[in-house]
């Protein structure tokens, strides 16, 4: 078979693991325990829509450079497109095309109206100034402004960007179509009708599924040593909630380097520390400095990786010594590093769940404004804890039931769920 990496569609990636590729083969698992057909399966490996494109950008010093602006539309059998705005040095075509693919199963998976997306630009956002990085998401979305829409594909924040770039462009589409749209983007500013809680979401999401993990084999958050790769937005939401839930949070890390502690951080001091040091937390006084690498050995009962793909892969996770790995990251552990690890008997908390709680905040966010009523904060997280306590509970049962492991049973209930809307709906003309 032709290697996904080599199809046109998707220009080749630096990087040794095709994260395409990879996207691939978990829904290639997927389509046999489900026997699903090939062509079916053909349809599904294929993003409907590849959109390039270029974002030429006054620098403030006069100078034009021209960046590369990407947006994968995966498949909106279900619903509208759904997905994140990556702002990263690291962005391809390919990794964008996975990450498009991955939303499309996640969507489904915790039951929502959606197909997947990804958008992203491959730069590295400290090195630009505010007004830069105004101009260039100003210019990334007019350049989309025919692709995207409330009804059409609803992009929302990732690595690198947060609600300041949701509101640039909203308010950049809403000027090209001449009246307010908040519903084009979620995880927008509250002032503009983002919802309460979604800063929080995807952290508290993966909190949740990790309470619900640890229940299952007797055990509790209160107490339980946690490990963050990451203290981003994801990463650092994961990190409190946790802490407020009573674990302790012996090691914590961004791309700069880590911190441990045995007797546990203290999160919302370093938090605060991060706060008046430009996102930084290296330096934080109370904590011995650790790499990345040492930090993802460590001895824990739950490794959150939360910052980047392809961190956990067949040369670390022999020494990953954990009980319940959740990957609040996309794509964290490879899939040779996942064998291993299901191999040694660690649970791994697939990243169509362990990082669902952004999308359903999103859903939630654009639920409340379609309906112009907009809930307090305590209805979102009820909302949203149902949704992912029953996305949990439903892929233990799938795992039990086909005796197979909880990611291959979280992308046999996401896949299934579109392949059969694709089976209902028909193959068009
Ligand atoms: N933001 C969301 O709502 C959301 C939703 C679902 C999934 N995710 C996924 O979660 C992950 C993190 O996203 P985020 O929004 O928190 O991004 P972010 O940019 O807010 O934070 C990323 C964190 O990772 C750290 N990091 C970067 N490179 C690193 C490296 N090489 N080693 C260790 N740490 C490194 C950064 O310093 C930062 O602390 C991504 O995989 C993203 O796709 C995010």
């Amino acid at each position: 078979m032709v290697s996904s990496c080599e199809i046109p569609l998707v220009a080749p990636s630096p990087a040794h693991i095709c994260p395409f590729d990879q996207a691939c083969s978990y829904l290639e698992q997927a389509a046999k325990e489900l026997n699903l057909e090939r062509g079916l399966l053909e349809l599904l490996r294929h993003p409907r829509k590849v959109i390039t494109v270029s974002i030429p950008v006054k620098r403030d010093n006069g100078e034009v450079e021209v960046l590369a602006g990407h947006r994968v539309q995966h498949c909106d059998i279900l619903g509208p497109y759904k997905g994140g705005t990556r702002y990263h040095p690291a962005v391809t075509l390919q990794e964008v095309s996975a990450l498009a693919m991955l939303m499309t199963w996640k969507c489904a998976l915790v039951g929502l109206p959606y197909g997947g997306a990804k958008g992203g630009i491959a730069i590295e956002p400290k090195f630009y100034s505010v007004g830069e990085l105004e101009r260039i998401t100003r210019r990334y979305t007019t350049e989309l402004i025919k692709d995207i829409g409330p009804s059409e594909d609803i992009p929302a924040p990732d690595m690198g960007t947060s609600a300041r770039e949701m509101a640039w462009m909203m308010d950049t589409y809403s000027m090209n179509v001449g009246h307010a749209v908040p519903g084009v983007v979620t995880g927008k500013p509250i002032s503009i009708g983002g919802s309460r809680g979604r800063e929080m979401a995807t952290g508290r999401g993966t909190m949740i599924v990790v309470r619900e993990a640890l229940a299952d084999i007797g055990k509790s958050l209160a107490g339980a040593r946690v490990v963050i790769q990451g203290f981003g937005n994801v990463g650092a939401a994961a990190a409190i909630l946790m802490h407020q839930a009573g674990a302790k949070i012996i090691a914590v890390s961004n791309a700069d380097g880590g911190l441990y502690s045995d007797i546990g951080l203290d999160i919302p001091a370093l938090k605060d520390y991060a706060a008046q040091n430009d996102k930084n937390i290296v330096g934080y006084p109370n904590a011995i400095p650790i790499s990345n690498a040492e930090l993802l050995t460590l001895s824990c009962d739950v490794l959150v990786p939360a910052a980047l793909e392809n961190q956990i892969t067949e040369k670390n996770a022999h020494q990953v010594d954990a009980t319940i790995v959740a990957e609040a990251a996309n794509g964290p552990v490879t899939l040779e590093a996942n064998e291993i690890l299901e191999a040694r008997g660690i649970t791994v908390l697939p990243d169509i769940l362990a990082n669902a709680g952004g999308v359903v905040v999103s859903y939630l966010e654009w639920v409340q404004g379609l309906s112009y009523v907009f809930w307090d904060e305590d209805r979102v997280n009820r909302e949203m804890e149902l949704l992912m306590v029953q996305a949990y509970r439903q892929v233990i049962q799938q795992s039990e039931q086909r005796h197979i492991p909880l990611r291959l049973a979280a992308y046999t209930l996401g896949v299934g769920r579109v392949a059969q809307a694709l089976h209902d709906r028909g193959l068009y003309p």
